[in-house]
């Protein structure tokens, strides 16, 4: 491992447009680095952080920070151990002692022009390697499916397209609001893994209640390959940093233990993040008089974080208001009003109607063009598709809310309900029905109730009627998860696993994974209310509903852990209750009223708001139930056809846009079916010396070779690794490396490539009549850099790109002519006397093609610039436009705000304007 000691400069392995970083402080198992030119910190883990060591040679041409160009005679050792001096002498012959910390923060290397004048080449193959690894490296920067393709996922076209729209913006701040199981997690992975593969996101902090955290462990690094850390207690006090959050990028953690201790909370506060992730959000319980701890925790990450996801289900689980209060989170400014923002959802439905004729291409009427005028002011000549965009943007939950229902996704196999009428045990009828305790009377009465319960026959008869299937079983309480495992034992000789929050984190994932073993497993698994959120269980399709939650949001929340993607079968519900009593009341509630179990309800959640009480009465006194259920059918019907009308149309306007996400997946099926990836990967293999062969299911077996270049190939484990380029072998078999372009193996061995100056310097003898023997040609690799602060995300509007010069000694470029494939060259680097003799015989000839392809790449800078800048201010122009129309009928977008943007746009174009192109690669080429 690399030393670090504050003082030394290192440039960044994948990022050099970030300039000379200097360090600032080393602690056990993290280096702090500053860059000065752009203004960024970035704190690495350690050991392998991705740095590379800038110690410049002899021969040199460097500037100091004051811009002072010097010629370096001699590299000293430092005054402190671990650092360097330069002796130095500039054009008039004036000496120095240039410390490191004293290079200019914007240095960069020009070490192919000098290797290449002292004849220090690199085997020809190697060039060409660097220039293919640049030319993947560009298609990437340009493709639109950049940070989708390396998933591990089917491709479902709403996903994609949610997950492409948000990582596109600045800064994003969303709440993923799908209905359960349709891949909030995996949007969430896409949008990360996106900003993290483009550079817009490092640290990242996900969020999730305590049972879900090794859930999304494994699925981060199953399907997206990302390594996070689980933060517990034990491990924050086992680390020596001030702040032990700052030795990990990726972190994962649950607000409960952080909550119980205050060092935890400021530590985390302070963590610096790029992108907060909090799933299940809808426990952030908020209302005009009263916040809970967790959500004042997220309050303060999510003001100091750029980019903030909220995923929920079931947004309105605890009222609309703190649905409100979540939304608050993302964008205060916008959502600071309750009452405004109530107000403002009865105007929904002519809005609504006026987007479906847009989207529908109906002609508009007068009362639709007065509708737009009013609420876009100004829209002669804008094209249909520009008023839809502005229309969703500037109206209810906007930009900020997603929501994809099952409705709008095709392949849900839909819900069976299987009710199971049983006689109320006398016991249970004489308990005192106005507290609800009747609901679940097991908890009031005592182990007894095991001996009374009609439930645990039908049970048992049940699980004896579906064998050999396997049954997850939910109901309200851990204790009654317990009773029933011994019951289920005593009696019926069954084993289950059981799955509550008395267990330990670990033993809950031990339980669900017993349950899902396809052989030894077992064929029952008893859930308490913990177990019916967030967790895949969709392999199994019978569900047991013990009990009856009140929330619909929770009824909703169980069903889904079966109804949800991958789901194969129907789902078959399981409902017992008991005749005559509240459980009765309650399971009519749902299955008349509300309508809940063979299909979402969308007006459930308000319509339970609005009738609590009722409700309440009935379940105390059953009599009252038939008025119940007809007054809920009633303001059922009502309200889900003003949702379909109104906000729920809009918003799945916005949520799903069907071409878009066809679009996406034809783009990834395409790269995929690409040969040019498996090619270049077997060029780099065979170079670095690692060997493969085919293996079974279009796979290939990997494994370092007896002759490897390096010590190791990245990511390649000593024993090696089997893999392939197929998505649906990779669906098939989990355990094998699922390799695109986006894989942390090609990506580290990319990096290792072109950080490294191997393939920097070649020397080629070339065969083309066009030439006169022995002409002398120059092949130069130079990328354009832009050295900004990454909060800018200059890279937008300039993406990488690698410009490919072939200059003749008349200053002609052939690049567009001779294609790099089209040079028949033959190697001549390892003729050192032909290197030299060459060297020794032309370098003045050579000085000044070097020369030439430097003036011409400059002279091509100013163009690329312009187009770069024209990008940034038509895009940032239509914000700042569009923040003004928002703000003319929203009080609430601050001057401020777009102030800030026009600042954006000026360091921007500050930032453009200086753009250059790096030398990177040389290949001298002599014709024969
Ligand atoms: N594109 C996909 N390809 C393969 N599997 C997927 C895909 N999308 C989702 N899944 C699987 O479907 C299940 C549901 O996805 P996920 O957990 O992301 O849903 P969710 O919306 O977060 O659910 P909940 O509302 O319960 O929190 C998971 O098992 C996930 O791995």
């Amino acid at each position: 491992m690399p030393s670090f000691v504050p003082g030394q400069r290192w440039l960044s392995e994948t990022q050099s447009e970030l300039g000379l970083g200097i360090v600032e402080s080393v602690a056990p198992r993290r280096v702090e680095v500053c860059y000065r030119a752009t203004g960024e910190r970035r704190v690495y883990a350690l050991p392998n952080p991705p740095l590379v060591r800038v110690i410049l040679e002899v021969g040199e041409w460097v500037r100091d920070r004051a811009g002072r160009a010097w010629l370096i005679q001699a590299v000293e050792e430092g005054d402190t151990a671990g650092l360097i001096r330069y002796r130095c002498v500039d054009g008039s012959g004036a000496l120095c002692r240039l410390s490191e910390a004293e290079l200019d923060d914007h240095l960069r290397l020009n070490r192919p022009a000098q290797r290449l004048l002292s004849a220090r080449f690199d085997a020809d193959h190697w060039f060409d390697l660097r220039w293919r690894t640049w030319r993947l490296r560009m298609r990437e920067a340009l493709s639109p499916v950049q940070g989708l393709l390396g998933a591990r996922i089917a491709l479902l076209a709403h996903q994609l397209e949610i997950a492409s729209e948000v990582a596109r913006r600045e800064a994003p701040r969303v709440l993923l609001a799908d209905e359960v199981g349709l891949g909030k997690t995996i949007e969430a992975g896409l949008i990360l893994h996106q900003m993290l593969l483009t550079g817009r996101a490092a640290r990242v902090l996900v969020m999730t209640p305590e049972p879900l955290l090794h859930q999304w462990l494994v699925e981060m690094l199953r399907r997206f390959n990302l390594r996070f850390a689980l933060f517990d207690q034990e491990r924050f006090a086992s680390l020596p940093d001030a702040n032990p959050f700052l030795a990990d990028q990726l972190v994962l953690c649950s607000a409960d233990w952080i909550l119980r201790l205050p060092a935890a909370e400021q530590a985390l506060v302070s963590g610096q993040w790029d992108l907060l992730v909090v799933d299940e959000a809808h426990h952030l319980e908020w209302s005009e008089d009263r916040v809970s701890n967790a959500y004042r925790l997220v309050a303060q990450l999510a003001a100091r974080t750029p980019g903030v996801l909220l995923l929920t289900a079931t947004p309105e689980q605890l009222g609309r208001a703190g649905h409100f209060g979540r939304l608050r989170l993302l964008d205060p400014q916008r959502f600071s009003d309750y009452e405004r923002f109530v107000a403002e959802e009865r105007d929904h439905a002519p809005v609504a109607a006026l987007a479906g004729r847009l989207l529908d291409g109906e002609p508009l009427g007068a009362a639709d063009q007065a509708l737009i005028s009013a609420r876009l002011g100004e829209h002669e000549g804008l094209e249909r598709a520009t008023i839809l965009e502005r229309l969703l943007d500037r109206h209810g939950t906007g930009r900020v809310m997603f929501r994809n229902t099952r409705a709008s996704i095709p392949g849900f196999p839909g819900r069976v309900l299987h009710p199971a009428p049983l006689p109320e045990p006398a016991a249970y009828a004489a308990l005192n029905s106005r507290d609800c305790a009747r609901l679940t009377p097991e908890r009031s009465l005592g182990p007894d109730w095991l001996a009374l319960d009609p439930r645990i026959d039908w049970l048992i008869a049940l699980l004896a009627r579906l064998h050999p299937h396997k049954v997850l079983l939910i109901c309200a309480a851990a204790s009654t998860v317990l009773e029933l495992r011994d019951v289920l034992l005593r009696r019926s000789g069954i084993h289950a696993a059981v799955f509550h929050e008395g267990l330990a984190l670990r033993e809950r994932d031990r339980a669900a994974a017993y349950f899902a073993a396809v052989e030894d497993g077992t064929r029952i698994l008893l859930c308490s209310e913990i177990g019916s959120e967030g967790r895949n269980f969709q392999f199994v399709h019978h569900l047991v509903l013990f009990d009856l939650p009140l929330d619909p949001d929770r009824l909703e929340q169980r069903i889904g852990r079966l109804d949800r993607i991958g789901q194969q079968h129907p789902v078959q519900l399981h409902v017992p209750y008991l005749v005559g009593g509240p459980s009765e009341v309650l399971f009519r509630w749902y299955a008349q009223g509300l309508q809940a179990f063979e299909a979402i309800c969308p007006a459930a959640p308000a319509v339970y708001q609005d009738l609590i009480e009722p409700l309440h009465a009935a379940l105390a006194d059953p009599r009252r139930t038939v008025m119940l259920v007809a007054e809920a059918q009633r303001r059922c019907a009502s309200l889900n056809q003003q949702l379909a009308a109104g906000r729920d149309r809009l918003l799945e306007l916005h949520s799903h846009r069907p071409e878009r996400g066809a679009a996406l997946v034809a783009a990834l099926l395409e790269e995929e079916q690409d040969p040019a990836l498996a090619e270049y990967l077997r060029r780099l293999w065979d170079h670095f010396g690692v060997e493969y062969e085919p293996a079974a299911h279009d796979s290939l077996a990997l494994r370092p070779g007896a002759h490897m270049l390096n010590e190791s190939f990245p990511e390649l484990p000593a024993d090696g690794l089997q893999l392939t380029f197929s998505r649906s072998v990779a669906l098939a078999h989990e355990h094998w490396a699922f390799i695109t372009r986006e894989h942390p193996m090609v990506r580290g061995a990319m990096d290792l490539l072109i950080a490294g100056d191997r393939g920097a310097v070649a020397l080629g003898i070339m065969r083309d009549e066009r030439f006169a023997p022995t002409s002398l040609l120059l092949e130069a690799l130079y990328v354009v850099e832009c050295q900004a602060p990454r909060g800018l995300e200059a890279d937008r509007y300039l993406p990488l790109m690698v410009r490919r010069f072939l200059v003749d000694p008349a200053g002609c470029d052939h690049a567009d002519a001779i294609a790099h494939d089209a040079i028949d060259a033959r190697c001549a680097s390892h003729h050192p006397h032909l290197a030299q003799a060459l060297l020794s015989a032309r370098a003045e000839s050579i000085r000044s093609l070097i020369e030439t392809v430097e003036t011409m790449a400059q002279a091509a800078m100013p163009a690329l610039r312009t187009a770069a800048r024209a990008r940034m201010n038509a895009v940032l122009s239509e914000e700042i436009a569009r923040l003004r129309a928002l703000a003319a009928i929203n009080p609430n977008v601050r001057p401020d705000e777009i102030a800030a943007l026009t600042s954006r746009r000026e360091q921007l174009d500050q930032a453009l304007s200086g753009a250059s192109l790096r030398l990177d690669a040389l290949r001298l080429l002599v014709t024969r």
